[in-house]
């Protein structure tokens, strides 16, 4: 059967819709990192049958917003006054930022359904979207709505995954902390005489990837010390005129005027901290909403017991030189804690 024909029974499984929102996942994750402080969106249109009309996706503070982004791109196409269903991975905005409000753009078109994956986590916004476009009399749902599908569960997850460094920073002030740790076959993180790595080819690339999703780079000054190291995205491309904050714990003033001088020759914009918390504040006063920490044990098993991270990324060196490089992700549950008064926001509960 065409899968369309079913559209918009809500009795059956809204195939089109869940379609929908994998790909306005896509569209937002190819500018994760690119957006501070803003969040990376996604946001497809559907026809009355569920096809998709235009897609569109927020590319950098500034720029449009992604549901701005697709209908502009439904009206370039001729194809605006049969935009039936906008899917988009946040709630729409509904006040005047650096650009106009979301949900009057969506007014604007002739738009009956609304499906949104997560809400507002900004505190001073939020529930003002939904509210507008259903008090406008459109129908406005939430992809938890279809929580029995086990495929709308593993979108939402990642919906939130991908907003959670911009709900930390507008809730807390502070950035999702990703933390990379490296560990050689014999249990060490320190590369021998000479090495700055030990990963595999595969892992450096993770690596370099977990570079272009973050605002900023924290490191301790024995790192620093030890490997020159450089910090830049190197082996997959990066985002383009992004500029990253590189922030040293370097209490003692030991990182020398040239290692700072060439940082700063490759676009870094420097902080030297003396602890973590204005380190960490000051990448969120900056607009940073993720920081990868890439130090030595120090530092890093530092953090890890504070309980201040929310991401750590375990690279294990294959014991085998043949082997393959075992990677680990854990969230930090007691991290996340922090926001469960918002959690039903978060979660898009209504
Ligand atoms: N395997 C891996 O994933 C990685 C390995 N490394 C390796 O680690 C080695 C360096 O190790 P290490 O010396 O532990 O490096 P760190 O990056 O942890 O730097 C240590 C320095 O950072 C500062 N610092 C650390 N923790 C804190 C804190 N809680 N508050 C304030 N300042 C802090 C201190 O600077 P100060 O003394 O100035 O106060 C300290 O001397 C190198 O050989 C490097 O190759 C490095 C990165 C990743
Ligand atoms: N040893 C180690 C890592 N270490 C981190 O990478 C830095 C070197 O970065 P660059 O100079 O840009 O190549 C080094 O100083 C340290 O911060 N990373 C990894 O993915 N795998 C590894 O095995
Ligand atoms: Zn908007």
């Amino acid at each position: 059967m065409d899968e369309s024909a079913v559209y918009p029974n809500p009795d059956l499984p809204p195939r089109p819709i869940l379609r929908a929102f994998a790909r306005a996942l896509d569209l937002a994750r190819a500018h994760e990192g690119a957006t501070a402080p803003n969040p990376p969106v996604g946001c497809v249109l559907l026809d009355a049958n569920g096809q998709e009309l235009a897609a569109g996706a927020h590319r950098r503070a500034g720029m449009p917003h992604a549901e701005a982004d697709a209908i502009n791109e439904a009206r370039a196409a001729g194809l605006a006054d049969k935009i039936d269903s906008v899917v988009v991975t946040l709630e729409p905005c509904n006040h005047h930022g650096r650009t106009p409000p979301c949900a009057e753009a969506i007014l604007g078109t002739g738009a009956r359904l609304v499906w949104i994956a997560c809400r507002d986590p900004n505190p001073e916004v939020t529930g003002g979207g939904a509210e507008r476009l259903r008090a406008a009399g459109l129908d406005v749902h939430f992809l938890s709505d279809l929580h029995h599908h086990p495929e709308a569960a593993v979108l939402l997850g990642e919906a939130n995954r991908l907003l959670a460094p911009f709900a930390k920073r507008s809730q807390a002030g502070l950035p999702f902390i990703t933390i990379k740790q490296a560990i050689s076959a014999s249990g060490s993180m320190v590369p021998v005489a000479g090495r700055k790595t030990f990963t595999s080819a595969a892992s450096l690339e993770l690596a370099h990837r977990l570079r272009r999703r973050a605002d900023a780079i924290l490191t301790g000054s024995g790192t620093v010390l030890a490997d020159n190291p450089l910090f830049t995205v190197r082996r997959v491309p990066d985002h383009s005129e992004k500029q990253r904050m590189l922030v040293i714990l370097d209490g003692r003033r030991r990182v020398t005027e040239t290692y700072l001088d060439a940082a700063r020759q490759r676009g870094f914009a420097l902080h030297l901290a003396d602890d973590v918390h204005h380190a960490l504040e000051a990448i969120g006063a900056a607009g940073g909403m993720e920081v990868l920490v890439e130090a030595g044990p120090n530092l890093t098993t530092h953090l890890l017991t504070t309980g201040l991270w929310d991401e750590h990324v375990l690279i294990e060196q294959a014991a085998n030189p043949d082997g393959t490089d075992r990677v680990t992700v854990r969230r930090n549950l007691v991290s996340q804690a922090y926001s469960h008064g918002k959690e039903k926001d978060v979660l898009g509960h209504h």
